[in-house]
């Protein structure tokens, strides 16, 4: 991977014999995932146990999946606003459209899903099964769960698969406004065709580009750890004229989760800065006003910050 600035941007190893839980290894490796999120709040991640042949599969099956007809694809519903099918023409671009899928390491929900999208077929869901499946779960509890601001046993991932269409000749266009991600952790893989961006320091964008086979890793709001770790402010901008393909897997807490700050993390140079919520309360907050999906990362501070800190 490499990036058009002279930023040294993070691309972290996880080997399989690193992801056993109090190893040497496992500390090394907590240590790099720890500083790349501190300071850049995401990191290319580099994991070659998902093979190239089930990720151009996932990719094959995408670009059949933008051509179910949108009766189906209407069927497609999430509670999150936006998690469910996101068509051409929406808040997002003109030029975009999102499937969302829920619960994306439990078979059945995959199988609901590839039921609705292809009735009349059902083996489509072993490759999306596959690839993301528990496997890359493992790498957000071992190592990120070492921040601890949440338990992480109680989580789901939702998928969303992407596609951008290219821009009219001569325009430049951002795909997707600048944000950050809401859940506790974001995972994006994309298709040779390069478009994500992070702010790496106020205003200033890299692009990220021969992302694959890598993944990228991105803090989201509940991961924020007592304002200690960075937030993964992203946005798309398309520049080539083919259409892109990405997916994403949000990590977020079960429905009734309390989002606390631990000890750990509260000392007289970092006294607490939120409240204890309940991170549903956070998402109705979020999404009541369309407005306020677009923010600058400050969103959890208007929800929940404590005026002063405490520090204790
Ligand atoms: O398509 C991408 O690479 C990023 C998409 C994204 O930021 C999102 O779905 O929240
Ligand atoms: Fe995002």
């Amino acid at each position: 991977m490499s990036v058009d600035a002279k930023i040294e941007f993070p691309v972290i190893e996880f080997r399989s014999s690193d992801l056993e839980r109090g190893t040497d290894g496992w500390h090394r490796l907590c240590n790099k995932v720890r500083e790349a999120c501190e300071t850049f709040g995401c990191f290319e991640v580099v994991y070659d146990t998902i093979s190239t042949e089930v990720r151009e599969e996932m990719f094959r099956l995408m670009k059949e999946l933008v051509e179910v007809p949108v009766e189906r694809k209407q069927k497609n519903v999430l509670p999150p606003p936006s998690y469910g099918w996101v068509g051409p023409g929406s808040h997002v671009s003109p030029l975009y459209e999102g499937f969302g899928l829920g619960d994306v390491s439990n078979y059945d929900s995959v199988k609901n899903f590839t039921q609705l999208m292809w009735p009349e077929e059902s083996k489509k869901s072993f490759p999306l099964f596959d690839l993301l499946s528990q496997r890359h779960c493992t790498y957000h509890g071992n190592t990120i769960g070492g921040a601890k601001q949440v338990n992480l046993k109680n989580y789901i991932t939702i998928m969303r698969m992407m596609k951008y269409m290219p821009p009219p000749p001569g325009e430049n266009e951002i795909r997707f406004f600048p944000h950050t991600d809401k859940p506790i952790s974001t995972l994006i893989c994309e298709n040779q065709i390069p478009g994500l961006e992070i702010e790496v320091n106020n205003g200033q964008w890299i692009k990220l580009t021969n992302l694959s086979p890598s993944f990228v890793f991105l803090v989201g709001d509940l991961l924020m750890s007592n304002g200690r770790l960075k937030l993964g402010k992203h946005r798309v901008m398309i520049r080539e004229d083919k259409d892109r393909f990405s997916i994403a897997a949000f990590v977020f807490p079960n429905k009734g989760t309390i989002i606390k700050t631990p000890k750990e993390l509260i000392d007289e140079q970092h006294p607490r800065v939120f409240k204890d919520f309940d991170f549903m309360e956070f998402y109705s907050f979020v999404f009541s006003d369309p407005a306020r999906s677009r923010d600058s990362g400050q969103l959890l501070y208007e929800f929940a910050v404590l005026t002063p800190p405490v520090s204790n």
